[in-house]
């Protein structure tokens, strides 16, 4: 009868039937298939607002301690909040530069005044430490990565229409309309380079987000390498 259900008292009957109580709760959250087959990194692009940060960090909680996002480096220096190692390696012009000349970057980029890069040696050492490394990178960082050679797995994230990415761009409520409008411009950009035979391993269409999240999942556990 409805109401009258005790969860204490299932509890202490599976408890008394057989294993105690932490065994089901660890086996019930368990996250199948931890390790996948193809450890090559991944490389995560597409328009800003298309929801790649929501699909990784997704992956990151249902798969803890598997990946790992790539930290890069930058010559700018730590805003508020901000911590050394955690959301940048904050490097002089000078360092950076210095490790540019040494081939030590599988891209890098400048913004405004600022010099932004992904060091070999942060894949690297995430990499020995058994993690799949997570690159979040736009579209001149794709064409780098791809031009070195560097082995990788590349995803890019699109969304079901122009319309709905600059819906999504707005309702984040992180942007002022200037760099609303830059994004949106760009996207068309990178919409276009994504149609490129050959670029990309996997396009995801980001519209129902557990549909994209269950895409985005499988290919990453794929068996084969691509
Ligand atoms: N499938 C979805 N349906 C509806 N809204 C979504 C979906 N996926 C993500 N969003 C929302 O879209 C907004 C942008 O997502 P997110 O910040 O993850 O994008 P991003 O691609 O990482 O952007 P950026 O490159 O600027 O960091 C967020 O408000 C997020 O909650």
């Amino acid at each position: 009868m409805r109401g009258t259900f005790q969860p204490s008292v299932l509890h202490r009957t599976l408890r008394s039937l057989c294993c105690p109580l932490p065994r089901f709760r660890s086996f019930a959250t368990m996250a199948p298939m931890d390790l996948p087959t193809d450890k090559r990194p991944l490389v995560i692009s597409g328009p800003s607002g298309v929801g790649k940060g929501t699909l990784y960090k997704l992956l990151f909680s249902r798969h803890p301690d598997t990946f790992a996002l790539s930290v890069s480096h930058t010559t700018r220096g730590p805003r508020p909040g901000e911590q050394p190692g955690v959301d940048y390696h904050y490097v002089t012009k000078e360092e950076f530069l210095k490790l540019r000349e040494e081939n030590g970057f599988v891209e890098s980029a400048q913004f405004g005044d600022n010099l932004y890069g992904t060091s070999k040696a942060t894949i690297e050492e995430q990499s020995a430490k058994g993690k799949i490394v997570v690159l979040d990178i736009e579209m001149e960082g794709v064409k780098q990565i791809k031009a070195s050679g560097f082995p990788a797995r590349y995803v890019f994230i699109a969304p079901p229409s122009e319309e709905e990415l600059e819906r999504r761009l707005r309702g984040r409520g992180t942007e002022k309309e200037e760099s609303i409008q830059k994004r949106l411009t760009q996207a068309k950009v990178e919409l276009a380079f994504a149609k490129t035979p050959g670029v990309h391993d996997k396009i995801i269409v980001n519209d129902d987000l557990d549909k994209a999240y269950k895409e985005l999942e499988e290919f990453v556990y794929a068996a084969k390498e691509v």
